[in-house]
């Protein structure tokens, strides 16, 4: 029988062809059909040690034959084909349990080397992915925006490239990289996150690239990095732009050449790590200031990715809330549902905080009503409370006030000069003097609560955790009225 048989199932006759030879020629025992009903017949009969399928057959979907297969034979591992190259048909794919999904056109070798490592793997590794083991996979979405982004990503899932994924807080940005991790080539490999803006900007360094024994003041034992961390796998730099510039220096150089050194170390330390840049502003603002290097831009930005913000893809509003609702019913919230009236109110709400917004409204929801079904009067209750500054931007008199006031203060302030111009730098530090009041009033609206002051404001917790350190902003809980 040879190194194993191997059931072939695919309308097309030449690839049943292309497939068999191949396979015996490698040593295997391959038999093909061209339908689900036969593959099914072998199966059950207790036939092959291993599938490698099509998905669209004449008679039934692999995907619906899979979970049977699944259910009578759990060990025999199942490769998926594909010519539909979509995020999701991957990800459908690894949900039902196959064993690997390659999309068409693809290489005749990397097939037979699959085959050999399934078959070679001890039984019973093969798990479905679901819900809950996916870690927040798969995305949510079908609107037009998203369709693109899925497209994108299954051809990028078979490569290494560089890929800078923009969009504003809370839009998916890192659930989108760890997809790339998990869907591609370095799978096995570790995925490793790390948010600029959450770690002092002095660590930065030493936590990226690792540091020796007494490389600065207070470093007394040596320390891995991210970078070492990752090896073999992706490293996922968020909010790339609060890297500081020695920092931007040394990841050039991993990106033209493959090698770091640690600080206080010597010698160049070889790397083999994926990486994947995030961030919520203008980076082209950041060069313009001087604060982001160009050279740098350029090399991560070779697939860029833009994540649309939830205001421009109401419509997957209601598989959102679904998912989440799924979600929280998961971890032992009782079931609801929402009513349309209720879905509407969503569908006109302005999500600064974007998708985390809804995630966290839909937590709430669930968790504070006994009602099974959510009304728009819930729904508008919740929104009432901050409703004021999350809805700046539904209120452009307000936010022309603001502009207007701002703008009046500060041609004052630049007149009280006259000739004499204040110091540079100016643009960084009246920033700041605005960011200082708005953390603060959004902590007194939310009674406190970082994490709702986090959404109210559309920040990344940690963002705002580190502005509140850095800013010597206090924050005070009171307990709601
Ligand atoms: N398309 C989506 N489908 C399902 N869940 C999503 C989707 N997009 C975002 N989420 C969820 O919303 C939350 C925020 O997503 P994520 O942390 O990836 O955003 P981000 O853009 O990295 O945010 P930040 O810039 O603030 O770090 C997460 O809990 C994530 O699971």
């Amino acid at each position: 029988m040879g190194k194993g048989n191997i059931l072939i199932a695919d309308d097309d006759a030449a690839i049943r062809t292309v497939l068999n030879q191949a396979l015996a020629r490698a040593g295997y025992a391959p038999r093909a059909t061209g339908n689900a009903a036969t593959l099914w017949r072998w199966v059950s009969q207790g036939d092959g040690d291993l599938i490698i399928t099509d998905v669209v057959m004449p008679d039934e979907s692999a995907f619906d034959l899979i979970p049977r297969i699944k259910k009578l034979r759990p060990d025999l591992p199942i490769v998926v084909m594909s010519a539909q190259n979509t995020f999701m048909t991957a990800v459908t794919a690894a949900e039902r349990g196959a064993y690997e999904y390659l999309p068409k056109p693809f290489d005749l070798n990397e097939l037979v080397s699959v085959v050999s490592r399934a078959l070679a793997e001890p039984r019973k590794k093969v798990q479905p992915l679901t819900a809950e083991s996916s870690d927040g996979m798969p995305l949510i979405g079908r609107c037009p925006a998203m369709q693109d982004i899925y497209r994108v990503l299954a051809r990028l899932t078979q490569t290494d490239l560089t890929v800078m994924i923009t969009g504003e807080s809370g839009t998916g940005k890192e659930l989108v990289s760890r997809a790339l991790h998990e869907y591609g080539k370095r799978r096995n490999g570790p995925f490793v996150a790390i948010n600029m803006a959450a770690i002092p900007r002095e660590l930065i360094e030493s936590e990226l690239f690792g540091h020796e024994k007494g490389a600065f003041t207070g470093a007394q034992t040596r320390h891995v990095g991210r970078f070492e961390q990752a090896e073999g796998g992706t490293l996922f730099l968020d909010e790339i732009g609060d890297m500081p510039m020695e920092a931007q220096t040394r990841l050039l150089r991993v990106l033209q050449e493959g090698e770091y050194t640690t600080v206080g170390g010597r010698t160049p330390i070889r790397t083999n790590v994926r990486i994947i840049a995030a961030t919520n502003r203008d980076l082209q603002q950041q060069i313009d200031q001087g604060l982001f290097r160009e050279d740098l831009y350029y090399r991560l930005n070779v697939v860029p990715l833009r994540l649309p913000p939830l205001r421009e893809r109401l419509e997957d509003i209601p598989d959102l809330v679904r998912h989440f609702l799924a979600i929280a019913e998961k971890e032992g919230l009782p079931p609801k549902s929402f009513e349309a009236g209720a879905i509407e109110r969503l569908k006109r709400h302005t999500w600064p905080g974007n998708v985390r917004e809804l995630e966290n409204l839909v937590r709430r929801l669930s968790a504070i009503y006994t009602q099974d079904i959510v009304t728009v009067d819930m729904v508008e209750s919740e929104f009432a409370p901050t409703s004021r500054p999350a809805s700046f931007s539904d209120a452009p008199e307000a936010t022309a006030d603001l502009s207007e006031a701002v703008e009046r203060y500060l041609s004052d302030y630049f007149m009280s000069f006259g000739q004499d111009l204040p110091p540079a730098g100016l643009y960084t530090r009246i920033l700041r003097k605005v960011e200082s009041p708005l953390i603060t009033a959004a902590l007194a609206a939310t009674r406190g609560n970082q994490i709702r002051a986090a959404d109210l404001l559309g920040v990344n917790r940690n963002t705002l955790r580190k502005k509140i350190r850095d800013l010597g902003i206090k924050v005070i809980r009171t307990p709601a009225a």
